[in-house]
């Protein structure tokens, strides 16, 4: 049996702050590094051990890992990082309140900028400061692969590729992979391995720093999925997600 763990990162100053985030590149709050540790601890104590992780680019998920690493006493195995695993890119949200923004375009619109699978948020101007383009971390990358703001859609046609092409014959070599990324490039690909459907995934939201395991038999096909923690824990975790987005 083959097993991957899925893990948003703990809480980042901007989680606290309820602004839009996307790709800022925003630290771990205290909370933050708690969940993680936590999380770390979860994971050891119900017997993971991984030889191989993947993160995005930013620190709230690189720091995660490094923590979860470190509880497992696994802080030497390979980590690979890549732009493909960052979050959704929240254009010109990135910064604002959530709970404000409600109140000037309604929960309606939030919850469709924040959900919905091919709406995407207001885009940064080209000129814009914030354009990745003039971020030396992606340089590298080819200037039409960088958004100026993405919907689900466009963030998982970045990632699906590099799960196709990098995790899924990782997960096939290595037997258990740990990938540490953001609520919803994480969401986009769930939405693959469960094939939940267009309407269906705006319901899903993902709490900080719980480890959400997928086990797979040898072909890579799905067998079950289920989170580690209270259940009950979770669901209030998932329901305060979903209400960030509320009015003030
Ligand atoms: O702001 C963001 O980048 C994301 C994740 O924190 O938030 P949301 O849950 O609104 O998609």
């Amino acid at each position: 049996m083959k097993k991957l763990v899925l893990l948003r990162h703990g809480e980042s100053t901007w989680n606290k702050e309820n602004r839009f985030t996307g790709w800022t590149d925003v630290d771990l709050t205290e909370k933050g590094t708690e969940e993680a540790i936590k999380a770390g601890n979860l994971l050891k104590e119900k017997g993971f051990v991984f030889e191989k992780a993947y993160t995005s680019y930013l620190k709230r998920a690189i720091k995660t890992l490094n923590i979860v690493l470190d509880r497992m006493d696994l802080d030497w195995i390979a980590v690979e990082k890549t732009w493909r695993l960052n979050e959704k890119h929240y254009g010109a949200l990135q910064g604002l309140n959530k709970g404000e923004t409600a109140e000037k375009y309604g929960e309606e619109q939030v919850k469709i900028w924040r959900r919905s699978y091919d709406i995407a948020p207001p885009a940064l101007r080209e000129d814009d400061p914030r354009n990745p383009r003039l971020d030396i971390r992606y340089m590298g990358i080819q200037g039409e692969h960088l958004p100026l703001t993405e919907a689900l859609k466009d963030t998982v046609e970045r990632s699906l590729p590099y799960w196709k092409e990098v995790i899924a014959p990782s997960l096939q070599h290595f037997g258990q992979i740990l990938v540490v990324a953001h609520g919803n490039s994480l969401r986009g690909i769930i939405k693959y391995l469960k094939n939940i459907s267009d309407e269906e995934i705006v319901t899903l939201n993902l709490p900080t720093a719980v480890p959400y395991v997928f086990e797979f038999d040898d072909e890579l096909n799905l067998q079950q999925d289920y989170f580690l923690g209270d259940p009950e824990e979770i669901r209030k975790m998932m329901e305060a997600v979903a209400n960030q987005g509320k009015k003030k």
